[in-house]
């Protein structure tokens, strides 16, 4: 490919170079730097990805890409892989059943279903037994139609989903503001929409000081970005071993390497077949379903991702290897207090608001209690029958969350004698702030000022070797999807959070998925709830009176520094 053929393949969020003449929004490469129509972050991708392209340009005109070493065509059988699609296929004409293209009115509805339920067994069951016939690896080297260039291998990588977190202290504001400006974490009624911006700037200005100590107390910054890396990395030598070369990309949804990013580097790599890996175990709208999708729009976008076969894995919390993965980090913990037999195993999961799941259907807490009883009877086989309790951690705003809270559960442990605390972050595979802040520091105080005297806690997975192994496996049984989602959907119907592509996996929600209430409208008014509920309440009424004053009258501070544009009636 020349370096014609690249500019042409590949074009900017802001509307550059296309290879297919689609209407341009803006011109030239400057525009980035001006345009209104872009957020912050988007302007600096852009320049960014000309910045990229221009090198891709050059680097390419002095020698060709070289083919990845040992592609899936040259390995495995092609036939193992045309029964499974001509399976899939009988199945299907069999059920008299059709995907139906997707209309972007079902898309963008807010909200998910929670009607269905039994996310993974279907997941489990039917990835499991199609492992048994997958190949170490699948081979179909047949490059998406339409494509500025036809390729005669398979090019595979497995894009990793994370939330991302500020590197230095700077980057805490702008990292809560990318955090509170996603409608899928502070969602406001449609006609109050264009409040979300302002909104998102006033709380990440208000929340900053608080979250900057917390990093500053763990070092200065998150370390999510280097341990997604090092699972990235991990993942990769274990697929390669696997016997399956595929390349793994790193897609943060509110910090660098941001998805744009990562999106840029699939598409600059000429990936063919796809694997989407939230790196979160259970599924919830506020994390998987926001970089899903923000990955749908994406895709819808462009030319070649819309074309380009993937799958994705929605949760993998019930994975036998993970699950054993935790059981051998908790059993090895526990024999670090004194009487491991004695002491209480605490598993604190990060909370959602009680809306997600009780209005929108968030599967969420019912994946994350379907996880504490698969470890839990792993344990138990095992012989280590101690007592166990999950509350939820880190809540924030004036809604109310998923409950028992994490703070109130130790004070109630404490009070009821329990002595011996072992506490498991269980929603995250990475440390980061709330494991070693939050938990290490602001709940082992906690618990010891509660009569708590030996307090432990379980290290999360980061890249043990088990826990990389089975996320291996996952995908090499995710494989024989890609692309075959599109005649399948086997049991879609069934399943909450079926394997599917990210198109499907949205749809499934959006059947019959309900629009959550907004935050004002779901607050029950009475005498029941704490003040701190009261006091965001208040504080979320004003932050709202005042945004509506400064939108009708075109004044205040909002204005000044720029982030509401001038009143023009
Ligand atoms: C499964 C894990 C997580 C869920 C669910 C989740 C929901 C959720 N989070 C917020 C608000 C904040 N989260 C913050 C940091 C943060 N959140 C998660 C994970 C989940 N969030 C992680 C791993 C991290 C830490 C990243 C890092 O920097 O190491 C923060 C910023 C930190 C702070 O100020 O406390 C906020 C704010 C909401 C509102 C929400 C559900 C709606
Ligand atoms: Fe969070």
């Amino acid at each position: 490919m020349d370096a014609a053929a690249v500019a042409r393949s590949h074009h900017c969020l802001c509307g550059g170079p296309t290879a297919t003449g689609k209407p341009q929004r803006l011109q030239s490469a400057e525009c980035h730097t001006t345009s209104f129509t872009l957020s912050p972050v988007s302007r600096q991708f852009c320049r960014k990805q000309h910045r990229w392209l221009q090198q891709k340009q050059q680097r390419l005109d002095s020698r060709r890409r070289p083919q990845p070493s040992g592609s899936l065509a040259s390995r495995g059988s092609q036939a193992d892989l045309q029964a499974f699609l001509s399976d899939i296929g009988r199945i299907e004409r069999s059920r008299g059943r059709r995907v139906p293209p997707i209309s972007s009115e079902t898309a963008d509805r807010g909200g998910y279903d929670s009607t269905r339920s039994r996310t993974s067994r279907w997941q489990g069951s039917a990835a499991a037994s199609l492992a048994s016939m997958a190949p170490t690896a699948p081979q179909a080297p047949v490059a998406p139609e339409g494509n500025a260039v036809q390729e005669a291998t398979e090019r595979v990588g497995v894009l990793l989903l994370n939330l991302g977190g500020p590197e230095t202290l700077d980057d805490v504001q702008p990292f809560l503001f990318n955090l509170f400006a996603d409608p899928d974490i502070i969602r406001l009624p449609r006609n109050l929409r264009f409040l979300q911006r302002p909104l998102a700037q006033f709380i990440s200005s208000v929340r900053a000081p608080k979250s900057a100590e917390g990093y500053a107390a763990i070092g200065g910054g998150s370390p999510l970005r280097r341990i997604t890396n090092d699972q990235a990395q991990a993942l990769q030598e274990s697929l390669e071993k696997k016997g399956c070369p595929a390349h793994v990309y790193v897609g943060m949804r509110y910090w660098h390497p941001f998805t744009e990013e990562a999106i840029f580097d699939i598409k600059q790599d000429r990936i063919t077949r796809l694997v989407v890996l939230p790196l979160y175990p259970q599924f919830s709208i506020s994390t998987s379903g926001s970089s899903l999708r923000l990955l749908e729009r994406l895709f819808r976008e462009d030319d070649y991702l819309v074309q380009m076969e993937h799958t994705v894995i929605p949760s993998w919390y019930q994975r036998s290897g993970y699950v054993k993965a935790m059981a051998n980090l908790i059993e090895e913990e526990l024999q670090k207090l004194p009487v491991p037999e004695e002491a209480h195993i605490f598993f604190s999961a990060h909370g959602v608001p009680v809306t997600y799941v009780e209005d929108a259907g968030d599967p969420y807490k019912a994946e994350m209690e379907e996880c504490i009883a698969l470890i839990t009877q792993e344990l138990e086989d095992r012989g280590v029958d101690n007592k166990y309790t999950l509350a939820y951690q880190s809540r924030v705003g004036p809604v109310e969350w998923l409950k028992p809270y994490t703070d109130e559960t130790i004070k109630k442990l404490g009070k009821e004698g329990v002595k011996s605390l072992l506490a498991v972050p269980i929603s995250f595979v990475s440390e980061h702030i709330e494991t070693l802040e939050e938990i290490d520091v602001e709940y082992r105080e906690l618990a010891l000022a509660s009569g708590i005297v030996h307090w432990g806690r379980v290290p999360a997975l980061g890249v043990e070797p088990m826990f990389i192994d089975d996320l291996a496996d996952a995908v090499l049984e995710a494989l024989p999807f890609v692309g075959a989602m599109a005649m399948s959907s086997v049991d879609a119907k069934q399943a909450l959070v079926p394997l599917g592509s990210v198109e499907e996996l949205l749809a499934t929600y959006d059947t019959l998925r309900r629009e959550l209430p907004a935050p004002v409208a779901v607050w029950e008014w009475g005498w029941t709830k704490s003040a701190e509920t009261w006091n965001g309440r208040i504080a979320m009424i004003a932050v709202l009176a005042l945004l509506i004053l400064e939108v009708t009258t075109g004044q205040g501070v909002l204005h000044q520094w720029g982030m509401l544009p001038p009143k023009t009636w």
